[in-house]
């Protein structure tokens, strides 16, 4: 035996070694996945987005190697997708509508190959699936500021039924050359939860019109920097319109300040406002840039 061979077989041993350690551990955490489902059974639904992506977070920041981020992270989502659906019905609708046709493959791609998975040709239909309970999450295509009928107006009112935004995709960015550019937003039932760093979105009912530049300046007043702002009537001759902003922060509610101090600030012109999700700010392209360029691609 030469001894390269020799060498080459040692390696082998090494690597069905590792691959059984992977395994052993594979199975043990989803035997503990289980053991938490069962501790949540009464707190559904049982995802949690903000810990998804606080160990999505923890996974990028220990990485070392050349062992690309972006394949790691989609071993993990598999995993956690299976974590999920080990723990109680996990499904997902997915808007295939003409807006953004291509959103199956990131739902896929984040939500894993196993996952229920059922299109949907409008948003209200994604929206009402969530609503009834027969989909987990919904996904859907991301705010447009022009758009004459956005979902996000369905999400401007009250009640345990009412879907919230919890995830923007993709939470990892893939590298530029390789990635597809379709973004969306993920929506839930059930309590939010932080991460640690989180944006929101809310929504203003406004009486008469207001510009998006005149809320702007209203956000402005309770110290709140918008970076993406909506407006939306029902026809001309309706009383209201209703104003989104997308805001840095984990936003509690209108009751607590920023928000209270926005109403305060409005006086008579915001009657209501609602928080219609939060979501885990996603890693960026510099935090998933490769840990070790060096090796990558030497022959
Ligand atoms: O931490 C939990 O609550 C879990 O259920 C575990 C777990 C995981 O596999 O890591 C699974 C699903 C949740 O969405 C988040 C995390």
């Amino acid at each position: 035996m030469s001894a390269t061979t020799e060498k080459l077989d040692d390696l082998r041993l090494e690597i069905d070694e590792i691959d059984a350690q992977l395994h052993e551990l594979l199975i043990r955490r989803t035997e503990v996945s289980q053991q938490i489902g069962k501790l949540k059974e009464r707190s559904r639904p049982h995802i949690r987005p903000g810990r998804e992506a606080a160990i999505m977070r923890n996974l990028v920041a220990r990485h070392r190697g050349s062992l690309p981020k972006a394949v790691l992270l989609r071993l993990w989502r598999e995993i956690i997708a299976d974590s999920a659906q080990q723990q109680g019905p996990f499904s997902l609708s997915v808007y295939a509508g003409e807006e953004a046709p291509e959103l199956r493959d990131l739902a896929r791609e984040t939500f894993g190959v196993l996952t229920p998975l059922s299109e949907q040709g409008s948003n209200v239909r994604v929206l009402n699936e969530v609503a009834n309970g027969k989909a987990t999450l919904g996904v859907l295509p991301p705010i447009q500021s022009d758009s004459r009928n956005p979902w996000w107006r369905h999400l401007a009112r009250d009640g345990a039924d009412v879907p919230r935004i919890v995830s923007r995709l993709p939470f990892a960015p893939w590298p530029r050359d390789r990635g597809g550019d379709s973004e969306a937003l993920v929506v839930a039932l059930g309590p939010p939860e932080p991460s640690g760093d989180d944006r929101s979105f809310l929504v203003a009912e406004v009486q008469d019109r207001m510009s998006r530049a005149a809320f702007k300046d209203l956000l402005a007043k309770a110290g709140l920097v918008a970076r993406e702002t909506a407006t939306w009537t029902d026809g001309e001759d309706a009383p209201y319109c209703y104003c989104l902003a997308e805001v840095d922060g984990y936003l509690e509610g209108p009751e607590a300040p920023p928000l209270s101090d926005l109403i305060e600030a409005a006086g008579e012109r915001v009657s209501r406002v609602w928080v219609i999700g939060r979501y885990p700010v996603p890693l960026s392209d510099d935090e998933m840039a490769s840990t070790d360029r060096g090796t990558r691609g030497r022959r």
